[in-house]
């Protein structure tokens, strides 16, 4: 089935005529209490790679029970040479393996279809034993924060993913039209994912944060819009309820970051807002923390019993593991209060997302498409929601979420823009894109910028290293040598050189583990639980994992391949250097495919005060990129308000291109 045949059945999603249930609505107007969770017992089990996500695209989509031990550490050897990946790779290692990365027919086929591979609804292919089974074997958090463990392996191949099923034939499913019940189109997706830990000290872990924290302090801030509401210097300033104030001081939170500072009386204030702050500035806390103390203030619809929940809160991000962390800052900054929040997304089964909703839901953190088929079997109502918040909004609002995001703004019962409060936030905001956030926003809404925002973190000191894609491997593992065990994240291209290089590197004894869209949801969390922990201190990565996602620790970001796009550039370099720590990233700049990042590199790296090398500039200047002007980022405020210099003429993201000729910064992925 080609690209338009899926586009075909996204399009028509399954939204039968909308008949609310209605029933007594009881508010409840202070909420605070402590639900006395349950402590369970966790234990970490380790593991590397399974076989499956090794070999996966030799071994066929169909069928992929793979009993492959999850347990133990990175030396899986047997795995890959169960599943003839070793012979492989020694293969390519003399000449074969680039030559191979780079005739990746599906990964190239894939990266230039850009929006018809995500953004729809398709889930499915999993071929895990039944749940209740699992869970019993499960238990696997590891005491790491925010991380899930593992369970057993299993064949799944995401939302939004090509599924080939058993026949052999390729169809894109949605959950919504069946993939779930695995009436006709391939396995049923099963996987569970292991519970949150529910004690305190697990809920509000956190890590401290760094040197230059108070350096946010001197950031230059802009609020554009009118009737700005001042911002706050303190929490003491935002009047929040004696619970929430708890959760903060148990949070480790003392002070306002400058988003938190802007952001957090906007909100309170009622106005919609787009906001862009560097990567690991606290915009979390910036929307979930105003928001809370609304619903505290207001009450919340009692929904527990209610067979429709109608959350007054809905969350969405990009991927899987991020809308996991947000779900877990959101449990967190709730707790103690009657506000409950659930998190839902892909890759799971669909049946344990709605029993998570039916227990009772005021927040409503989502993936777009398991949203949407939620939304589409009926299962919430969207009628009571009053707050949606995009975060990562650029990227929920560009080609590839873009008109899953109009969709669901259009939903049945979904309240219109003027009687809902919206809030977009970013690291990053290309200006077409700012334009069509307008559809979501009311036309008052403010914009708040701090400091070089759309700019890298400060403090992440950046190295650009010239290094042809044949050395490439050497040094990486030259570099690595010399950072020993410090947590570092590589990120590659396509989700099989993830695999490729995390296989290399298992090799050469580092001990590695790997995340990409082809992996199955248990082993995406997996991999993240060992990397959170330290288990695999190397995580190589596609661009799955470049956004939001808040390790402790993470000191190094090396672009084993650099991105498409400036601005995945500095949201992946934002893996580290968070919240006032400092990081490194190291990246190689391959001259035969990198020339049109030379001069958005060259204008990231002199406003983040870095050294720039000569030879950086001198490509920089004799490279024409279409359209683009060093001083079209000129300003201080690398994200401007549109709404000040927009003239109708067509504009440019960081990168040099309009967002028609924009590279798909997602390659190949399927990040829901
Ligand atoms: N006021 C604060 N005091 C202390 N720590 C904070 C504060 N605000 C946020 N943090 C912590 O800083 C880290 C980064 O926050 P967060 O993940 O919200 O950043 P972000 O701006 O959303 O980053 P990104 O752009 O990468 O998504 C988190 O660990 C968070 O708990």
């Amino acid at each position: 089935m080609g690209d338009e045949d899926w586009e075909a059945e996204i399009i028509k999603p399954h939204m039968p005529s909308y008949v609310p249930v209605f029933e007594k609505v009881v508010t409840l107007k202070v909420c605070e209490m402590n639900d006395g969770p349950s402590r369970r017992d966790h234990f970490m089990r380790g593991g590397f790679l399974s076989g499956r996500s090794m070999g996966n695209r030799d071994a066929g989509e169909s069928n992929k029970r793979e009993n492959t031990s999850t347990m133990g550490g990175f030396g899986v050897g047997k795995s890959f040479g169960n599943r003839g990946f070793s012979n492989k790779f020694e293969e390519g290692d003399s000449s074969g393996f680039w030559r191979e990365s780079n005739n990746d027919c599906e990964d190239n086929q894939t990266r230039n279809r850009g929006f018809s591979k995500r953004g729809g609804f398709q889930d499915g292919n999993d071929s895990e034993a039944s749940g209740s089974s699992r869970r019993g074997g499960r238990g696997s958090f590891r005491g790491c924060r925010g991380g899930f463990g593992l369970g057993n392996p299993s064949g799944y191949k995401g939302l939004n993913e090509e599924v080939i099923t058993s026949s052999g034939k390729n169809s894109w499913k949605s959950e919504a039209e069946g993939g779930e019940s695995g009436d006709t189109q391939g396995p049923k997706v099963t996987y569970i994912p292991p519970p949150p830990p529910e004690d305190e000290d697990s809920i509000f872990a956190h890590y401290q944060t760094g040197i230059n924290f108070d350096k946010y302090d001197t950031i230059l801030v802009e609020v554009s819009g009118h009737d700005a509401p001042p911002a706050i210097l303190t929490f003491e300033e935002a009047n929040l309820c004696q619970t929430l104030n708890n959760n903060i001081a148990k949070a480790g939170y003392t002070k306002l970051t400058p988003v938190q500072k802007y952001s957090i009386p906007i909100i309170l204030a009622g106005r919609d807002l787009m906001a862009c702050a560097q990567t690991g500035s606290g915009k979390t806390a910036a929307f979930l923390l105003p928001i809370l103390a609304h619903m505290m203030h207001d009450g919340i619809t009692a929904s527990r019993f209610k067979e429709l929940q109608e959350p007054e809160c809905i969350i969405v991000a990009p991927t899987r593991e991020l809308i996991n962390q947000i779900y877990l800052e959101a449990r967190k900054f709730s707790f103690g209060t009657c506000v409950r929040a659930v998190v839902i997304y892909g890759g799971t089964q669909l049946g344990y997302s709605i029993r998570q909703i039916v227990q009772g839901c005021n927040i409503l953190c989502a993936t777009p498409g398991r949203l949407m088929d939620i939304i589409g079997k009926e299962k919430i109502g969207l009628r009571q929601v009053k707050y949606l918040v995009l975060d990562e909004a650029d990227r929920m609002l560009d080609m590839g979420f873009g008109p899953e995001m109009k969709k669901l703004i259009s939903c049945p019962g979904m309240p219109s823009k003027e009687q809902r409060q919206t809030l977009m936030f970013s690291a990053t905001f290309p200006e077409e894109i700012q334009r069509l956030a307008g559809e979501f926003l009311k036309s008052n809404y403010l914009f708040v910028a701090v400091g070089q925002v759309g700019g890298a973190c400060r403090d992440v000191q950046q190295t650009i290293l010239q290094v042809g894609q044949y050395s490439k491997r050497e040094k990486l593992v030259e570099i690595l040598r010399s950072i020993g065990d410090e947590r570092t994240m590589v990120f590659v291209e396509t989700k099989k050189k993830a695999d490729f290089i995390a296989t290399f590197l298992c090799q050469e004894k580092i001990s590695t583990t790997s995340i990409h869209g082809d992996r199955e949801q248990r082993e995406r969390e997996q991999a993240l639980g060992d990397f959170r922990c330290g288990k695999c201190p190397v995580l190589v990565a596609t661009s799955v994992a470049a956004r939001g996602l808040d390790i402790e620790n993470v000191q190094h970001v090396i672009n084993f391949d650099l991105p498409s796009t400036i601005d995945e550039y500095v949201h992946r370099i934002g893996r580290t250097g968070r919240c006032g720590n400092t990081g490194r990233a190291i990246s190689f700049f391959d001259p035969e495919s990198d020339n049109h990042l030379a001069q958005p590199l060259v204008k990231v790296l002199s406003d983040a005060q870095q050294d720039v090398p000569a030879w950086l500039e001198e490509i920089a200047f004799s490279t024409y990129v279409p359209g683009f002007s060093g001083s079209s980022r000129g300003n201080v405020f690398a994200s401007v308000d549109t709404r000040k210099n927009y003239q109708g003429k067509s504009t440019l993201n960081t990168a040099g291109f309009s967002s028609s000729q924009a590279p798909n910064p997602v390659d190949d992925e399927s990040w829901d």
